[in-house]
C-alpha cells in the first residue's frame, strides 16, 4: 500500500488545545514572509502555515471564556497571518499550487464529470442554461469554455476580481438559495474551514441549495480522506449520504495529491448514523482531518 503525505495542506493540526496554551513559541514560529518563489514547496508551505495558524485561531476563538494568555495568543496568530500576507497571499500560493500539482485546476476535471452527466446541455440543441456556483474561485473564467450551456456564478470570501462575488458561502441567504443551483463546487474548500462542524454545515447547505437532481462537485487534498484517523474514502460516501449526496464518480490515485469526487442530489439520505462526533478508524501516523454532521 502507497504510504501518503500526512503533511497535506490543511491537515497538519495535532496540538491539542492544553498543548496550544502551554506553547511558548508560536507553532509556525518561522513565518516566511519572503515566499516570493513560485516553486511548489514554497507555495505548499505557505498553505500548510496558513491552514495550521486558522485552525488554532478557530480553536481559541470557540473557547468559552478568553483569559489574558489567550487573548495574546490570538493576537500572535493574526499577525503570523498577517505576516504570511493574510487571504489574498494564501490565495496566490493556492493558484500557484494549482498549477504546479494538478496540471491546471481542478475545473477540468469538473467539466468532463459535468459533460457526463449533462449530455443532453453541453452536446444538444440550446436548453436552458445549467446555474453553477463556484465556490472557493480563484478566478473568474474557470468555466468559460462552458458557457454555452453553464452560466457559473463565483464566489470567494476575498474577490480578487470585480467578476467574482465576495461572499462567504456559510453566511449565504438560505431562503434565496434553496433548489436554486444545478451544481454546486466546493474544491479545496472544505479542507479550508477550521471547524468540523462547520464543514458539515457547509455540505448540508450545498445540499439545499442544489435542485433535486442537482450535482456537487468535490475536491478535497487526498491524505484528509486516505490518511485521517477519521475518515477513510468509505466512510466519506457514508457520510456524504446521511447528508443526501450519492457518488457518481471518484478519482484519485494512491500517491496522488488530490481526491475528486462527484455526487447527485437524492430527496432521502441514505446512511442514518449520526456522524455528530469524532470517531477514531485508524491509529498511527495520521491527521486529524475531521467532518461532523
Ligand atoms: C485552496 S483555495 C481553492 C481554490 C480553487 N477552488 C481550487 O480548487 O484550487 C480555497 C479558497 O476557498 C475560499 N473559501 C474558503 N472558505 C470559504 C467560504 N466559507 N466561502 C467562500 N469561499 C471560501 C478561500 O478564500 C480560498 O480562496
Amino acid at each position: 500500500m502507497t504510504v501518503l503525505n500526512s503533511s497535506a495542506p490543511g491537515v497538519h493540526v495535532r496540538a491539542s488545545m492544553g498543548k496550544t496554551r502551554k506553547r511558548k513559541t508560536p507553532l509556525t514560529a518561522s513565518v516566511n514572509t519572503s515566499t516570493s518563489s513560485s516553486k511548489p514547496e514554497s507555495s505548499r508551505k505557505v498553505i500548510r502555515q496558513y491552514h495550521v495558524l486558522l485552525k488554532q485561531q478557530a480553536q481559541l476563538e470557540a473557547l468559552p471564556k478568553r483569559d489574558a494568555k489567550t487573548t495574546q495568543t490570538l493576537e500572535d496568530i493574526k499577525r503570523q497571518l498577517d505576516e504570511l500576507g493574510g487571504l489574498e497571499f494564501y490565495q496566490r500560493m493556492s493558484a500557484i499550487g494549482q498549477g504546479h500539482d494538478r496540471g491546471g485546476g481542478s475545473e477540468k476535471v469538473a467539466i468532463s464529470f459535468l459533460k457526463e452527466a449533462y449530455r443532453d446541455n453541453s452536446e444538444g440543441p440550446s436548453k436552458p442554461l445549467l446555474n453553477l456556483l463556484e465556490v472557493g474561485a480563484l478566478k473568474p473564467d474557470n468555466y468559460d469554455s462552458c458557457r454555452s450551456w453553464m452560466k457559473t456564478t463565483p464566489l470567494d470570501l476575498h474577490s480578487r476580481h470585480p467578476s467574482i462575488l465576495e461572499q462567504d458561502f456559510l453566511l449565504m441567504d438560505e431562503a434565496e438559495n434553496q433548489e436554486k443551483w444545478d451544481v454546486v463546487s466546493l474544491s479545496l474548500v472544505l479542507n479550508f474551514v477550521s471547524d468540523a462542524k462547520d464543514r458539515g454545515r457547509m455540505l448540508r447547505l450545498a445540499w439545499n441549495f442544489l435542485v433535486p437532481g442537482g450535482h456537487l462537485f468535490l475536491v478535497l487534498p487526498l491524505p484528509c480522506v486516505v490518511n485521517s484517523r477519521y475518515l477513510t474514502c468509505e466512510r466519506l460516501t457514508a457520510l456524504m449520504e446521511a447528508v443526501g449526496f450519492f457518488q457518481i464518480k471518484e478519482r484519485w490515485k494512491p500517491g496522488g495529491k488530490m481526491i475528486y469526487s462527484f455526487y447527485q442530489k437524492r430527496m432521502t439520505p441514505g446512511f442514518s448514523e449520526p456522524f455528530t462526533k469524532k470517531t477514531v478508524l485508524l491509529q498511527g501516523d495520521r491527521n486529524n482531518f475531521c467532518i461532523l454532521l
